[in-house]
This record gives C-alpha cells, sequence and structure tokens, in this order.
C-alpha cells in the first residue's frame, strides 16, 4: 500500500476541495439570479467573441477604443433597451451585472448610456423627445450625463450651471461662468458622446426657478465640439481607463425652448415657468430620479464583479501548492485554514449581499405600496455591496500573493472599480446620512417598519450560554437596528429640545457616528432579513441547507465584528461572546464541502478566454511570455480533480 504523504486531516480537507454536487450549482443558481433565466446564456453567447477576452498593455487610446466597440457590439445584440424601464425594468439591472463580468470600463460606459442618458429621457421626457429617444439604443445619439460640477459633487443641487430662458428668441441660453461650474468627471464626454443631458439652475424671467435637465448637442457630425462647447480629457485615473472622462464648459450655448425635459416643469412659449412640484428642492430630486435607479445599476455591476473575484481567488487557491505536512510544495493553499478563514466568511457575506440586492431589485421593478422605502434601500444596497466589492477584492488579492498582482489576474479591476462604485453618485457615507433621515421622517409618520425579534434583548438573550443559533444571531443583528434608532432618537430630543442646538451642528458635528451605525444596522438588517426570506422559499433541500450555512456563517462574521458593541450594551453574556469564536471558526469548516456548490452556482460563463490565466493552467500560460496570449492558458483548472502534483 503507497502512504499518503499528507496528513489524515490534510487529506479529508484537500478531498472536501474537490466535493460538488452539480444540482445543488442549478438550484443556488435560480436563487441568487433573480430574472429570466433564459436571459443568462444570451450573455454568455454574446461574451464568447473575441472581442470581449481581457486585453493588458493598452494604451489610453486604445482601451477607450476598445470600450466604445464592446459597448456598440452590446448595443447590437438588443439584449437591453431604454425601454426595458417600461417593460421590464429588471433588465436594466441584468445587464448590469453581466457587463461587470467582462469588463468594468464598459460597464460603466454601458450605465451613463442606458440609465443615466438614456433613463432621465425615459424619465422626463414629452411626446416633443420620442424621436429623440429613439436614436439612443443605437448609439446613433450617444450621450453623457452632466450633472457633477467640479465644485459641486455631493452638494449638487448648488450647482452653477444656469439655463436662462430667453423669451425673444424661444431658447435656453446654457452657461457654465466659473471654473468651479464646468461639468466635472463626465463619462463619454472626452471621446465618444454627442449629445449631453445638462443639469441646470433654470432662470425664467429671472427667477431661479431650479434645478432642469437640457438635451444638448456638445458634438457635430464630425465628432468636433459645438460652438461654444469646450471639452477636456480628464486623461489617466487610477483605474477604469477605458473610461473616456470629459470636463465640459459651455458658454452661452443655444438650445431651443423644447430641449428642456419637461415631464414635471415647463416653460411656455411666453416664458411662464409651469410646476405641479412647489419647491425648488422637491423640482431637484425629481429630475436627477435617475441617479436612484443608478445606485442599483452600481450594486449590481459590484455584485458580479465581487462574485467573479471570489471564483478567482478560490480557484487559484484550489491549484497553487505550498507547503505541506513533509515540508515539499504539495498542498493546495485553499487547505490552509488562513485561507479558508480569509475568503469563507466572505463568501457567505457575498451570498447574503446578492440576496438582499435580489429583493432590491423585486422593489425596484415593482414599488408598487413601498414607495416610502425605495430611497434607503437602494442607498443600503449600494453602500454595502460596493464596500463589500472593495474588501472582498484586497482579501483576494492578498491571498492569491503575486498570483492576484499580476493585470491578467483581473482581481485588481475590483479594487479599481469597487472605489468608482464607491464614489460616483455621492459618496457611500452621505449615502448613509440619506437613510437616516429617511428613517427618522418615515418613524414621525409612523411608517418605519422596525425589525421583528423574535427573543427579548433584554430578558432572554443576555441569559444565553450560547448565541451562534441562527434564531439568535438574527435577532442580534436585528436589536443593533433597533437599539441605534433608540440612542439616536434620544441623542436628538435631547440636543435640539432641551438644549436648542441647531440641527445641522448636532447632525453634522456631534452625531456622525452614530448616524453611520444606524444607517449600517439597517442596512444589514434589511440584507439579512431578506436573505432568510428568499432562503425560506428554496425548495431544494441541499441548496437550502447550503444557504442556512452561509447566512449563519455571515451572522457570526457580523456580531464577532461587532461584540465589544454587543457585550458592552449587554445583550451578550460573557460566556456566550467567548463561545462565539469557537463557534465562528467551525461554521468557516462547515461550508468548505459545499465551496464548489456555492462557486458554480454563481453561473459565471464558462468561456475560458474570459477567465484569468492563473485559473486555468497558469504553468502552461508561463511557458510562453505574452501576457494577452490568452489561448495558452488553456482550458478551466479541474476543480474536481485537485490540483496537479
Ligand atoms: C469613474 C467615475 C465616473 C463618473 N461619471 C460621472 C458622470 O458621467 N456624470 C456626472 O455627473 N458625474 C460623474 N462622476 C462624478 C461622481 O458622481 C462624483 O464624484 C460624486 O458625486 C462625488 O462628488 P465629488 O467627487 O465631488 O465628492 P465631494 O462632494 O467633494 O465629496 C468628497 C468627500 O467629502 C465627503 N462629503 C461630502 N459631502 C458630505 C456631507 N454632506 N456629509 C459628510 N461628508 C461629506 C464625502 O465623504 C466625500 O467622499 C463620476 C465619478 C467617477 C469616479
Amino acid at each position: 500500500m503507497v502512504e499518503s504523504k499528507y496528513t489524515p486531516t490534510t487529506q479529508a480537507i484537500i478531498s472536501s476541495l474537490t466535493k460538488h454536487d452539480p444540482a445543488v450549482s442549478e438550484a443556488l443558481k435560480n436563487v441568487l439570479f433573480n430574472d429570466n433565466p433564459s436571459k443568462v446564456a444570451k450573455w454568455h453567447a454574446l461574451f464568447a467573441d473575441p472581442l470581449f477576452y481581457p486585453k493588458q498593455n493598452m494604451s489610453l487610446d486604445e482601451m477607450r477604443a476598445i470600450a466604445y466597440k464592446r459597448l456598440k457590439k452590446v448595443a447590437d445584440a438588443k439584449l437591453f433597451s431604454i425601454y426595458d424601464f417600461i417593460n421590464d425594468p429588471k433588465n436594466l439591472l441584468t445587464a448590469h451585472e453581466m457587463l461587470s463580468l467582462c469588463d468594468g470600463a464598459l460597464a460603466t460606459k454601458f450605465t451613463v448610456q442606458f440609465n443615466l442618458f438614456g433613463g432621465t429621457l425615459i424619465a422626463l421626457h414629452t411626446d416633443r423627445h420620442k424621436e429623440f429617444m429613439s436614436k439612443v439604443d443605437s448609439l446613433a445619439h450617444m450621450g453623457c450625463f452632466c450633472f457633477t460640477e467640479l465644485g459641486y459633487g455631493n452638494n449638487a443641487v448648488e450647482m452653477e450651471t444656469t439655463a436662462i430662458y430667453d423669451e425673444a428668441k424661444k431658447e435656453f441660453v446654457i452657461n457654465s461662468p466659473t471654473t468651479l461650474s464646468q461639468k466635472y468627471w463626465i463619462t463619454n464626454g472626452a471621446c465618444h458622446a454627442n449629445y449631453a443631458i445638462v443639469f441646470a439652475q433654470t432662470l425664467v424671467k429671472g427667477k431661479n426657478e431650479g434645478v432642469n435637465s437640457f438635451i444638448v448637442p456638445i458634438r457635430d457630425e464630425q465628432m468636433k465640439p459645438c460652438t461654444g462647447v469646450t471639452i477636456e480629457d480628464m486623461g489617466w485615473k487610477m483605474g477604469l481607463n477605458g473610461i473616456d472622462n470629459g470636463k465640459l464648459k459651455f458658454s452661452h450655448v443655444r438650445v431651443p425652448r423644447t430641449a428642456m425635459l419637461n415631464k414635471f416643469n415647463d416653460v411656455t412659449e411666453s416664458g411662464e415657468f409651469k410646476s405641479d412640484i412647489k419647491k425648488n428642492s422637491q423640482r431637484f430630486f425629481k429630475v436627477a430620479d435617475r441617479l436612484l435607479s443608478g445606485r442599483l445599476c452600481i450594486s449590481a455591476m459590484c455584485i458580479s464583479g465581487t462574485k467573479m473575484n471570489l471564483l478567482i481567488a478560490i480557484r487559484y487557491s484550489q491549484q497553487r501548492l505550498s507547503v505541506g505536512a513533509s515540508g515539499l510544495s504539495d498542498t493546495p493553499i485553499m487547505a490552509y485554514q488562513l485561507q479558508q478563514n480569509a475568503l469563507l466568511p466572505l463568501l457567505a457575506r457575498t451570498i447574503v449581499l446578492n440576496l438582499g440586492y435580489n429583493s432590491a431589485k423585486d422593489l425596484f421593478a415593482n414599488p408598487k405600496g413601498r414607495e416610502n422605502e425605495v430611497v434607503r434601500v437602494c442607498c443600503a444596497v449600494k453602500g454595502l455591496v460596493s464596500w463589500n466589492y472593495e474588501k472582498v477584492s484586497t482579501v483576494c488579492r492578498e491571498r492569491c500573493g503575486g498570483g492576484g498582482y499580476t493585470a491578467h489576474a483581473r482581481i485588481h479591476e475590483g479594487i479599481q472599480g469597487s472605489h468608482s462604485g464607491m464614489t460616483a453618485e455621492g459618496d457611500n457615507r452621505v449615502l448613509m446620512q440619506k437613510i437616516v433621515k429617511d428613517i427618522l421622517s418615515d418613524l414621525q409618520k409612523e411608517l418605519h417598519r422596525q425589525p421583528q425579534m423574535t427573543r427579548c434583548p433584554e430578558r432572554q438573550l443576555p441569559k444565553q450560554e450560547s448565541v451562534g443559533d441562527l434564531e439568535s444571531l438574527m435577532n442580534l443583528v436585528y436589536y443593533r437596528e433597533v437599539a441605534e434608532i433608540k440612542s439616536i432618537t434620544e441623542v436628538l430630543q435631547k440636543k435640539i429640545m432641551e438644549e436648542s442646538k441647531k440641527f445641522y451642528d448636532v447632525w453634522m458635528h456631534e452625531i456622525s457616528d452614530d448616524i453611520q451605525s444606524l444607517a449600517l444596522a439597517f442596512s444589514e438588517r434589511y440584507a439579512l432579513e431578506n436573505a432568510l426570506s428568499i432562503a425560506a422559499k428554496v425548495t431544494d433541500l441541499k441548496a437550502k441547507e447550503v444557504l442556512a450555512k452561509a447566512i449563519r456563517l455571515h451572522c457570526l462574521l457580523l456580531v464577532r465584528e461587532n461584540l465589544g458593541w454587543y457585550l458592552a450594551n449587554g445583550v451578550i453574556s460573557p460566556k456566550a461572546g467567548l463561545a462565539l469564536e469557537g463557534e465562528y471558526q467551525q461554521a468557516v469548516k462547515d461550508i468548505v464541502p459545499h465551496v464548489n456548490d456555492i462557486i458554480e452556482g454563481f453561473n459565471i460563463p464558462k468561456i475560458p478566454q474570459l477567465a484569468p490565466p492563473i485559473i486555468r493552467d497558469y504553468i502552461k500560460f508561463n511557458e510562453q511570455s505574452d501576457p494577452d496570449n490568452v489561448e495558452a492558458a488553456g482550458g478551466f483548472f479541474d476543480f474536481t480533480k485537485g490540483p496537479k502534483l
């Protein structure tokens, strides 16, 4: 008998790393993807075109050209139309999920063309814009979204660009009067857009009627800037350089009165401003409506990118060998506890956030009866999913060593992409403030739905010797929100009502961290509540068990990370706190035999050329020297057979 070179423990772990139940993966695919499954195959077929294969070593011009060519190919495939906002809203988010698997720059150009530009047209048009809109899907009208100004990012409502109505000529005059009022960071602006939707303070008969949006031609048929439009290229950025970001200035650019997107606000020929919306601030939120769906588009891009990076790191770790019991390099690094503890809690958390995002996708498609929740849910999901993408990408990069540091490993795309996601359309921290403002306003109207706890945080939970069961953990996650709401309302009452302090001063200078904590507590509750509700409906028993294990591990991670808070507030006994560590460690081990079921359940296209060489035959790939020669790496690593020894 040949003696195994592994210890029995290592041998058992290595064997469990090759386990796979395709039926469980199939069931998980249907749970994790919240749309018509038949759409996926069409996207995967599109990505088989070599145009979509990742390429390194490109100049700025080449990166932008390829991002545009890919966008055109996507547009020509007609897998998404701006009219889907009306007919099939989920398709918008599905498209973002799919595109992000390929190229973050492509996905960002897509989101601007189809959500910000096309979506704004859909939301704010009237009959007079219908013909213009019909040329968006084909990219004949390639657009950009001129919202942010150099001086006004998160505080865009104060933008300086003006649209002054000239009654005599029945035209608006668009003008950015100062350096700070130039439109900044404008995606598609530097190279490819021929039209912009420009947001501007609207002055009619000398009165500022608030921010409205206008269709403005910015380039002529030869793609030269139109008269009065100055376009500057923002050049290299920290990543996603296929996106052509530009700075745009408008110097007394004239557009017809009908260029105003006038669904809610309008100016008559004789110069009367008409609107049913009284306050300028409310008009702003109406015309900036697409920023809301934009947050879910970013979440869609981030959740897919996260799954891609987990796939890359785990598959590489399953074939990358390092020290074994004998000292030889014969043991896959995925067998190490350190690797499992780094990657698997994040894998579990990603499943929960995926399910939370899926619920937001449903809410986006049908908000009826829950309209008041939409803003806070979009902000919550965007925050959690983009922060998780950043964390997952950094950890995956580290845990793959140099293998994860090469450009062709593609993990870095997640670090850059997540930072773009966190920044764009309002920094996550500002969105967290929005969540709390929303909750406070709904509390006053008795509309905020508090989480349903099943155990008392004063009489039951503190008496338990263990809180490692799913029900206790769920209660602990939910209680955080309840407690944070109580604490913040008491503080606001004391400081504003009793000490007569100004709301702004308290909000911006005294309770910033409390606001962030409450927003996170709400966000975590939302994700968990929906993950539990989706998992409860799963009929495949094995898939249900995998989900239950993943959700429990995610909860253990959350409670472990906030153990100080739970102990300090007396919600967990010291004994239960001590027991938690062992329960967490065991929960990680319990996930190991299901890793392949989960990763395959992500349904990432089975196109080897899209995948980095480190999850194919990276040794064969390194027998040659061209980092773009994707064919050299051959097919996928066969995780059911284990590493080549
Ligand atoms: C890749 C990319 C593409 C983009 N494409 C477009 C586009 O096509 N069109 C467009 O209009 N814009 C675009 N943007 C711009 C983006 O929307 C802005 O960067 C974003 O809104 C943040 O504005 P800012 O960068 O000016 O940050 P700032 O407003 O300067 O904020 C800086 C930091 O200050 C803090 N801060 C600001 N306000 C508050 C507050 N009230 N409370 C607490 N903290 C606060 C936040 O932490 C924030 O991170 C793009 C950005 C990127 C990165």
